[in-house]
């Protein structure tokens, strides 16, 4: 189903389409959410976001990067952005780019230690990234400080990083949601 999603997204950003294909699409669109609206559940028991084993955990929000290598030092992977994610003229959109980061930066800060959440996420774009194109992530836990956890991670075209990123996670306090 989210797969079947992720294509719809980038087809229908991709498309051109005729207006009797639109319209046929909204309705058919329109149905199928009214067809899941019954099954509407607490965000505990909704698949989205929980499939660990899944790019992305599921959520098609995400771009779907597909982890090769993971310990609780470094994490590796790759990603396509589709069409759904250009900004323009080829390039991905530079609020998806932070996206992938923090997917990526997220689960391997609170791998094999208590829970923190992101403070803040530092992008460097270095280059466009093409959308279309077979990217390497890589993510490394830098160090630890008290409550705060520095990550480091890029995003590599070929030999090209076209975008890097420091991430500040910060453990949770008892109560933090
Ligand atoms: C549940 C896990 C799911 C996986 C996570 C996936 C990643 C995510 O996307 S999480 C979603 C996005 N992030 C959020 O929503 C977080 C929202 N913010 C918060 O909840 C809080 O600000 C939080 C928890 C990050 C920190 O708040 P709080 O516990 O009050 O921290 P606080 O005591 O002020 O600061 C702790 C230390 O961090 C530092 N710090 C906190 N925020 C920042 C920041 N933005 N920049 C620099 N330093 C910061 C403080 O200066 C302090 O440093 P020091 O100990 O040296 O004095």
């Amino acid at each position: 189903m989210i797969e079947a999603l992720r294509l719809l997204q980038a087809r229908m950003t991709g498309a051109g389409p005729p207006p009797e294909t639109v319209t046929e699409t909204a309705e058919t669109l329109e149905k199928l959410a009214a067809a899941l609206e019954p099954f509407t559940v607490p965000e505990a028991a909704q698949i989205v976001g929980h499939r660990t084993d899944l790019p992305g955990r599921g959520q098609a929000m995400a771009p779907p990067v597909h982890i090769e290598e993971w310990d609780e030092e470094h994490v590796l992977g790759h990603v396509t952005f589709s069409r759904f994610y250009l900004g323009g003229n080829g390039a991905v959109h530079g609020g998806a780019i932070p996206l992938a980061f923090d997917e990526v930066m997220g689960r391997l800060a609170n791998t094999g230690r208590p829970r923190a959440r992101t403070a803040y996420l530092h992008v460097n774009y270095r280059k466009i990234t093409p959308v279309g194109s077979r990217l390497r992530v890589e993510a490394r836990f830098e160090r630890e400080e008290g409550r705060k956890r520095i990550l480091a991670g890029a995003l590599v075209d070929g030999e090209t990083v076209v975008a890097d990123a420091e991430g500040l996670f910060v453990t949770l306090k008892p109560g933090q949601p």
